[in-house]
């Protein structure tokens, strides 16, 4: 059984990779990736930009390891095409026990996971759920610390501890599931727009978390967002994606200083002007 390498550089290596969803319903299969190669080197902080439907989410799920866990059959997504392998182990007729292995190590921040906190349970246990799931044996202490350390970057009260997701607002919610998605420490974490619906001034506190958490740990991290704030303060380098396909890749600066391709322009000249509101909302 292929045992995932922590210390794999690059982390991410994809080759040619395409994806797809199963047909149903009478329809043909559908592919939302195609042909894409890049490597992600370690310990690098990668963004993954592109419009609505370019397939962003579908690649950051299944190289997170989570390709195959939609409920419904029609939303697993299947590697119709190339390589790919992660923390050096490979995706094609990845087993379920290695597959167990590898999420282990990969942190995933899924769209929206802000609203779809476990409703039953308190912040505290859905901070500890991910640990308890993987052990029965952890130091609490070690790890109360390190949650309290967490919500004072993030700018929760200790008190929020005790409420349930129903008692926080939308932006409490999504910086609870940001604690959540690190507490495994992961060697890799794919965040999809981790600050999507939280409010301008809470922005900066998950990009200070995930700053921090690079910081101490040195993972690797690869984000979907196209906030301007994160990008700056976090991003070296940008993959942008157009209708399933990578249409421009490089350092952040170069590929929008110097875009060839259009719709790499038009984002480089949209991210901008989202700049430009957020200063003058301020
Ligand atoms: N379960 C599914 N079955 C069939 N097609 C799907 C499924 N989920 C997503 N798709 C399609 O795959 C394509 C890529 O979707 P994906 O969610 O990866 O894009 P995205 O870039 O993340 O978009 P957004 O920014 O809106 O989240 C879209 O055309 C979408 O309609």
């Amino acid at each position: 059984m292929a045992h995932p390498r922590l210390e794999a550089d690059p982390t991410i290596r994809v080759s040619d990779l395409s994806l797809g969803y199963p047909a149903h319903a009478g329809g043909r299969e559908f592919q939302a990736v195609e042909g894409m190669s890049f490597d992600v080197p370690r310990g690098d902080v990668v963004a993954l930009l592109g419009e609505s439907g370019s397939g962003k989410s579908t690649l950051a799920k299944f190289l997170a390891g989570r390709g195959p866990d939609a409920g419904e059959k029609a939303a697993r997504i299947k590697l119709t095409g190339g390589e790919a392998t992660v923390l050096d182990t490979p995706m094609r007729g990845l087993g379920r026990r290695t597959r167990a292995r590898l999420t282990t190590y990969i942190g995933h921040l899924a769209q929206d996971a802000g609203a779809t906190l476990t409703p039953e349970l308190n912040v505290g246990d859905i901070l500890f759920e991910p640990i308890v799931e993987r052990s029965k044996r952890f130091d609490r202490d070690a790890l109360g610390e390190r949650i309290a350390e967490m919500m004072d970057i993030v700018a929760l009260p200790l008190s929020k501890l005790q409420e349930y997701p129903y008692e926080l607002s939308k932006g409490q919610r999504q910086r609870v599931a940001v604690m959540r998605s690190l507490m495994l420490d992961p060697t890799l974490l794919i965040a999809d727009e981790p600050t999507l619906g939280v409010d301008a001034n809470n922005r900066p506190k998950i990009v200070d978390l995930l700053r921090w958490y690079r910081e101490r740990t040195g993972a690797t991290l690869m984000l979907i967002s196209h906030d301007i704030g994160m990008l700056e303060a976090l991003v070296k380098d940008v993959l942008v994606m157009q209708q399933g396909r990578l249409v421009g890749q490089g350092d952040i600066n170069e590929i929008f200083r110097h875009a060839d391709h259009g719709y790499v322009q038009l984002l480089a000249q949209a991210l901008r002007a989202t700049a430009y509101d957020e200063i003058a909302e301020e």
